[in-house]
């Protein structure tokens, strides 16, 4: 294994492993984030924020002269409120698809040489969150899926080639592996798309840009 150090993508470069990332042999491992890559997350908590606290005329009236609020506008404006509605009992479950993850899901499983897990993080206040993201994997994916979930807190302790992941800064816990095996692909999301990335740190824009070719570009040349 030679380690390569460096900073990138809010984490420092992975060692760059001979072959895939369990050494020279094996399948090309991806992982694949859950909130913001495969579900939509962001667009529920607007959307619930919208309905549950409703807005005073004068916010709706910007609202509808272009002064839009994002969801990052709203968690950073009312935090308590916004939590109440990711904590909330069907929130999970009841997320919208990305578009195109479903479909790019089915059809990175079937893909030659190639192994897919859906890599996830419990929100602290777990009790509705992880029954529901196995049950919305169940619901969306199917049974194979949920084998293949992988929940942690910390992501950086797995060990792969690729990690799809909306988060711009992949942090562990204090035993957080400072080199990931993986290569971090930034998933653009309404809460990152402004952030300019370093090279050689790539983004995928969304499930309709060429995630294969990043694929194809981690297999042993
Ligand atoms: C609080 C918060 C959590 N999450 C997601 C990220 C984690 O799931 P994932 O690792 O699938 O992206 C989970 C726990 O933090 O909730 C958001 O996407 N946005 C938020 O603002
Ligand atoms: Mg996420």
């Amino acid at each position: 294994v030679i380690r390569l150090s460096g900073a990138g993508c809010g984490r420092r470069l992975g060692s760059a492993r001979l072959g895939s990332a369990r050494g020279m042999g094996g399948p090309l491992r991806v992982l694949v984030d859950m909130d913001g890559v495969l579900a939509d997350f962001e667009g529920a908590v607007l959307r619930g924020f919208l309905s549950k606290f409703l807005l005073p005329f004068s916010i709706h009236f910007f609202w509808r002269n272009g002064f839009w609020f994002c969801d990052c506008q709203i968690k950073f404006l009312f935090p308590a409120k916004v939590a109440s509605i990711y904590e909330s009992p069907g929130f999970f479950l009841g997320l919208d698809p990305i578009p195109g993850a479903i479909e790019a899901m089915q059809e990175m499983m079937l893909m030659q040489d190639t192994e897919v897990f859906i890599c996830t993080s419990p929100l602290r206040k777990y009790e509705h969150c992880i029954l529901e993201k196995y049950k919305w994997v169940e619901k969306h994916l199917g049974p194979e899926f949920v084998e293949r979930i992988i929940l942690t807190r910390d992501k950086t302790i797995v060990s792969a080639d690729l990690l799809f992941d909306d988060k711009d800064t992949i942090r562990g816990l204090k035993s957080a592996e400072l080199n990931p095996s993986w290569e971090h692909i930034l998933f653009t999301c309404c809460h990152n798309k402004h952030i300019q990335l370093k090279p050689p740190c790539r983004r995928l824009l969304s499930w309709a840009d060429d995630w294969r070719a990043i694929v194809e570009s981690k297999r042993r040349k």
